[in-house]
């Protein structure tokens, strides 16, 4: 693997889920393969478990760490191509990846979408920024249209708890006050449908996601109707795609409840976290067995450690 930003960079992911397996019952197996590597975390926006587990699988890995956390301690960055910068952004992308590039062996970056332009964000311009200046492996910890790490955490996790070969997963919109990315609901999308379960997304009107996403997944407007007999239900928030940006709808009848997840089969609740308590979901659900969403969060040393593992194996001695 040379960078990882999204599901195209995976070349086979049973193989991936294998080697995650294979990490998960013994972390340290590959403690030699970061000696005298290190890597940089580079944070536009503010996170906690993709900051801290990022670290832990480095650690696992003997692999050094910094952090950068743009926002308050860097310059603030330009992407625009030919611009003159006479503004308040002081340094250009150009210059910023080159430079982190010659200090470290590989790059992780974590830049939401911003919301406003839909064609600005769809065209992953930070990301794909580093990738073209960057000398270094580039990682995505959350871009503007995707979250692999989390998507591929989640696949982990599917796959530790399902007892069926091809479980039932539902995918559905739940109300939150603030105007949230796609990034989540994509990716998961996308890393359900390649590993081929039946996958439902379910939402209101409106908040259709792109059609590259959503792919040949059920859509069900009828929230309860798609929970019937699911194994996983995976709530997430995000603002609309097609009225871009917007909050068409906070109706609290969405929110996942016990009586909704009783129309399941038994079915486990996921969320990415971090999450908002009987907002997106009620307290008795998330206090209930059923509840993975801390086995998830633990699961995302597993999936940062497994891409770091097939990125250092790919360069040079
Ligand atoms: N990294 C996981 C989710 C990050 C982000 N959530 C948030 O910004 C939630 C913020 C809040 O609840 O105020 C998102 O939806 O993409
Ligand atoms: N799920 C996730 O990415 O969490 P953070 O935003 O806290 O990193």
């Amino acid at each position: 693997m040379n960078s990882f930003l999204s599901i195209k960079d995976v070349e086979n992911l049973p193989g991936l889920v294998k080697d995650a397996l294979e990490i998960k019952k013994n972390p340290n197996m590959y403690k030699e393969l970061g000696r005298n590597r290190s890597m940089c975390l580079i944070f536009l926006n503010p996170s906690l478990r993709t900051r801290l587990s990022s670290q832990k699988a480095a650690f696992n890995l003997g692999l050094n760490t910094a952090v950068l956390d743009v926002g308050s301690q860097g310059w603030k960055l330009e992407f625009e191509d030919g611009i003159v910068m006479d503004g308040d952004k002081a340094e250009h992308i150009k210059e910023a990846a080159a430079v982190i590039g010659s200090y470290f062996d590989v790059v992780a970056i974590r830049a939401f979408a911003k919301l406003e332009d839909r064609a600005e964000d769809y065209s992953e311009q930070v990301m794909e920024s580093f990738k073209k200046y960057c000398p270094a492996p580039v990682i995505n910890m959350e871009s503007s249209t995707g979250h692999p790490l989390q998507a591929f955490t989640d696949l982990i996790t599917i796959e530790e708890y399902k007892t069926v070969e091809r479980p039932k997963v539902v995918l559905t919109w739940a109300p939150h006050p603030k105007a949230l990315p796609q990034a989540v609901a994509n990716s998961f999308s996308r890393w359900m449908l390649e590993a081929e379960f039946d996958l439902t997304v379910t939402h209101p009107e409106g908040y259709e996601l792109v059609d590259e996403a959503v792919g040949n997944a059920k859509v069900e407007y009828d929230q309860q109707k798609a929970f019937k007999d699911a194994d996983f239900v995976y709530a997430k928030n995000w603002s609309s795609y097609h009225e871009y940006g917007k909050v068409l709808s906070t109706d609290p009848s969405w929110m996942v409840t016990s009586k909704k997840m009783s129309l399941t089969k038994n079915g486990k609740f996921m969320h990415c976290l971090p999450v908002r308590r009987n907002v997106i979901v009620e307290d008795t659900v998330l206090d209930s067995d059923q509840s993975l969403v801390i086995q998830q969060a633990a699961n995302r040393v597993i999936s940062m450690q497994t891409v770091l593992k097939n990125i250092l194996e790919g360069l040079k001695k």
